[in-house]
């Protein structure tokens, strides 16, 4: 019995999903029992890499989404509408769905997965985090049995692929970023990428299945790689960091924790997306290009780290089709499906989210200062009054005739280190603060 699929959007990785399944020679059997009956796009006229029937192509995604011959359907065609509908639509007309989108799962994730657990059926989503790399299915199955302390990760391959390449050749963040577009790695409206807005969609994702509870997008504090000059990134070297994109969601202690929600859901975890600078010993600072790494540590497991390529077609499409595979393996297997305990969402409280100034951790910051005796005793000084220790204070150098501070702070809480700043932007020799980032 063949498994019908409908696809929605043959753009990247609709393209890459169809050629694995037209080409199932030396891949896993099943293969050969999954159909693509219907294709959606937006342009029929489009040259494609894949050819189908005039019968299999249109751009009524509705009739696919209701079409009672599709077990499955494929959602592709990336952003919130209309594919938000037309997976609410599939699931109530009874079909599986594995899609790409962190977008979407991200914001409705909520009512579609209400929809499909009501409906008793399946949506997956390996593609939508960390492209090819399994994570998703690890986080649900096989690292399931340990108590998640913290989820991080370079999980936006465009940007890591432009701060890789400025840091290397120092290349200018525009060309990159157009290259990054060229080579399919960039969403349709790069803002996304390079404002963090992507890695934040993944990091929700994420942190909901390894802390078991519901994230609200808006709770995630978002930074992205804009502010990050190559200045910073040079400093950064000489220090013995990289700078990189990093998402990370983390269980926070509290002095005056709230009481636990219920469902078992840790009480309060810190989340974010900021640019970072990594030592160069840790295991995220050697992530590369378009390449993306999750590093999950839990326990008893301890850490373990998921590397891969994080977007591109053929890599992105090794998940969409191994999740349609896993549905064809359970609908061969069972003849009625019901909610598997493991593949389907089983929480619907919200996890509780620690405000930033509570967060723990070391910062840099570049000052532009007058070059006057005594500058940097007075940047100690505000600090100090604040609580704040230094691991190291450097004047770099000069430029535009103004001396330039590098510090590096010890581990502080960000709501002393931001009063502290306040206090040095009203010092008389201080003319600037280019940069503030955060150190791992
Ligand atoms: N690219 C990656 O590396 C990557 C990696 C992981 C996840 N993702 C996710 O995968 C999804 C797809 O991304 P992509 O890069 O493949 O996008 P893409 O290349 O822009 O392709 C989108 C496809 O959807 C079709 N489409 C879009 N809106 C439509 C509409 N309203 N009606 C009908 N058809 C519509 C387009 O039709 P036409 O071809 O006719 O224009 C195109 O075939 C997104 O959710 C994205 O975030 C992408
Ligand atoms: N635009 C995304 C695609 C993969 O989700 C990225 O650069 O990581
Ligand atoms: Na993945």
């Amino acid at each position: 019995m063949a498994y019908k699929l409908g696809l929605l959007g043959l753009g990247t990785v609709g393209t890459g999903t169809a050629q694995i399944i037209l080409d199932s020679l030396g891949r896993h059997p099943l293969l050969q029992e999954l159909e693509i009956h219907r294709v959606g796009v937006r342009n029929l006229d489009k040259p494609r890499q894949v050819t189908f029937s005039a019968d299999q192509l249109t751009t009524d995604l509705e009739s696919i989404v209701i079409d009672p011959d599709i077990d499955i359907v494929v959602e592709l065609i990336g952003g919130l509408e209309p594919a938000r509908s037309l997976i609410l639509t599939a699931i109530s007309h009874g079909k599986h769905i594995v899609t790409a989108n962190k977008a979407v799962i991200s914001r409705y994730g909520n009512e579609i997965f209400d929809a499909a657990n009501a409906k008793g059926v399946y949506v997956m989503l390996e593609a939508a985090v960390g492209g090819g790399i399994p994570v998703i299915q690890p986080l649900k199955e096989s690292l399931g049995v340990n108590r998640i302390q913290s989820v991080m990760g370079i999980i936006n391959g465009t940007t890591n692929y432009i701060l890789t390449r400025m840091q290397t050749e120092g290349a200018d963040f525009a060309d990159v970023l157009a290259d990054a577009q060229r080579l399919g790695y960039a969403e349709a409206d790069p803002t996304a990428d390079v404002d963090g807005l992507d890695a934040a969609d993944k990091i929700a994702i994420l942190a909901s299945l390894a802390f078991a509870g519901r994230i609200k997008l808006e709770d995630i504090h978002c930074e992205g790689i804009r502010q990050v000059s190559a200045a910073d990134i040079a400093y950064a070297e000489k220090l013995g960091f990289t700078i990189k994109l990093l998402a990370i969601a983390k269980r926070q202690s509290s002095t005056t924790p709230p009481a636990p929600p219920p469902g078992g859901a840790v009480d309060r975890l810190s989340i974010r997306v900021h640019p970072t600078l990594v030592p160069k010993t840790h295991p995220l600072a050697s992530i590369n290009g378009v390449y993306n790494a999750i590093l999950v540590e839990g326990e008893p497991l301890g850490q373990v780290m998921f590397y891969g390529p994080g977007a591109g077609s053929g890599p992105t499409a090794s998940a969409v089709v191994s999740d349609i595979l896993t549905i064809a393996a359970i609908l061969k297997t069972e003849t009625e499906p019901i909610p598997h305990p493991l593949l389907s969402c089983t929480h619907q409280h919200y996890c509780a989210i620690a405000p930033m100034e509570e967060l723990v951790t070391r910062f840099y910051t570049r000052f532009l200062t007058n070059d006057t005796p005594g500058v940097i005793g007075h940047l100690g000084t505000s600090f100090g009054n604040h609580g704040v220790s230094l691991e190291s204070i450097v004047q770099i150098g000069m430029r535009d005739n103004q001396a330039e501070i590098v510090v590096v702070t010890h581990d502080v809480s960000e709501g002393n280190f931001l009063n502290a700043l306040a206090e040095i932007r009203q010092l008389d020799a201080v003319m600037s603060i280019p940069s503030v980032l955060r150190v791992l």
